[in-house]
C-alpha cells in the first residue's frame, strides 16, 4: 500500500469529539497526474489529474468526443493498442506507475479489467469464456480450482443460475444482457483490482440495463469501478463520484450528489441541465 498521508487531496476531514477536524486517509486505487493524450498531432486530453477511490463507482460524463473513453483507456494501457496514440503523465494503480519501464501491459490489463460497450464474448463455451483468463494467468492449480473460479465469477456476475445447466453452450448464444454479464464474469475471474466499463449498457434494453446497474452496485463492495456513460440518470443512479469532461479537459470532479445538485462550473451545469451535449 502507498502511504497517502502527505497528499492533501487524499484527505477527508471529519470531526473528533472535541470538535477539532482530523484527517482520515482515503483509500485511493487510481491516481492520475498531468495526463495528456495525443492521437498523432491531435491532442485529445489536456493535463488531467484525478484520484479514484477504491470500493466505489466513479462515473465519467461529458459530451461526445470530450475524451472520457480516451482517459478510461489510459488506466489499463488500452491506448497502447492504438498506433497513433501517445500518453504523457503518470498513472498509479495501487501506488505503482503502470507506465513504468518494467511494467508488462498484459499484466496491467489483468489487474485492471475492462468491459466494453458491445458485449464481446469469445466464440467459445460459457465455461471457457470465464476459464480462459485464469488459465493463461496460471491462477488455478487444478481442474477443480478452475471450476470453482468459473462458478464463483458467474455467481458474482449474477449469471450462474441462468446458465448453470448449459456451461458447455456457446457464450454468443446468450441474450445481450447475459453476454454483458458473462463479460463481467470474465473480467472478475482474474481477480482484478479495478473494473473499467465503457458504456456497458448502451447496447442493452432497459431490463438488461437495470440488471447490470444492480450488479455494478453489488460489485462496488469489492472493486474500484470506473464507468463511462452518456446517460446522466445512469451516472446519478450507479456512481458515488462523478467527473465531468469537456473538450479534453476535466472540468470538475466531486461526489455525484454535488455534481448533479450543486456543480461549481457553469459548463457542468449547462451539461447536466441539457443545454448542450
Ligand atoms: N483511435 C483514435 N484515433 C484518432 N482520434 C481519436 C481516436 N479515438 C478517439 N479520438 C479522438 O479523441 C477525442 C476524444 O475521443 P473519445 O472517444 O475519448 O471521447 P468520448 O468522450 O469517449 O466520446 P464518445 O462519448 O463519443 O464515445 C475525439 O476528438 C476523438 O475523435
Amino acid at each position: 500500500m502507498v502511504d497517502f498521508s502527505i497528499e492533501p487531496s487524499a484527505l477527508n476531514s471529519s470531526r473528533t469529539a472535541s470538535g477539532l477536524p482530523t484527517a482520515q486517509p482515503v483509500d485511493y486505487k487510481i491516481t492520475a497526474r498531468n495526463v495528456s493524450v495525443f492521437y498523432g498531432e491531435k491532442q485529445a486530453l489536456f493535463s488531467v489529474g484525478i484520484d479514484i477511490p477504491d470500493r466505489s463507482v466513479t462515473a465519467f460524463i461529458g459530451p461526445s468526443g470530450c475524451g472520457k473513453s480516451t482517459f478510461l483507456r489510459c488506466f489499463n494501457r488500452m491506448n497502447d493498442t492504438i498506433a497513433s496514440a501517445r500518453v504523457k503523465g503518470e498513472i498509479l494503480v495501487q501506488g505503482k506507475n503502470i507506465y513504468g519501464p518494467d511494467v508488462d501491459p498484459v499484466q496491467v490489463r489483468a489487474r485492471v479489467g475492462m468491459v466494453f460497450q458491445k458485449p464481446n464474448p469469445f466464440p467459445k463455451t460459457i465455461f471457457e469464456n470465464v476459464a480462459y483468463g485464469p488459465r493463461i494467468h496460471g491462477l488455478a492449480k487444478s481442474k477443480s480450482d478452475l471450476e470453482e473460479i468459473v462458478v464463483k465469477s458467474l455467481q458474482r456476475a449474477g449469471l450462474f443460475n441462468e446458465v448453470k445447466d448449459r456451461l458447455d453452450g456457446e457464450g454468443t448464444g446468450l441474450s445481450g444482457g447475459q453476454q454483458q454479464r458473462l463479460c463481467i464474469a470474465r473480467a472478475i475471474a482474474v481477480s482484478p483490482e479495478v473494473i473499467l466499463m465503457d458504456e456497458p449498457c448502451s447496447a442493452l434494453d432497459p431490463i438488461a440495463t437495470a440488471k447490470i446497474e444492480e450488479l455494478i452496485d453489488e460489485l462496488r463492495e469489492n472493486y474500484c469501478i470506473v464507468i463511462v456513460t452518456h446517460n446522466m440518470q445512469q451516472a446519478a443512479r450507479v456512481s458515488q463520484r462523478t467527473a465531468f469532461f469537456h473538450l479534453g479537459y476535466l472540468v470538475e470532479e466531486d461526489t455525484t450528489d454535488q455534481i448533479f445538485m450543486n456543480p461549481k462550473d457553469k459548463r457542468t451545469q449547462d451539461y447536466i441541465t441539457g443545454r448542450f451535449g
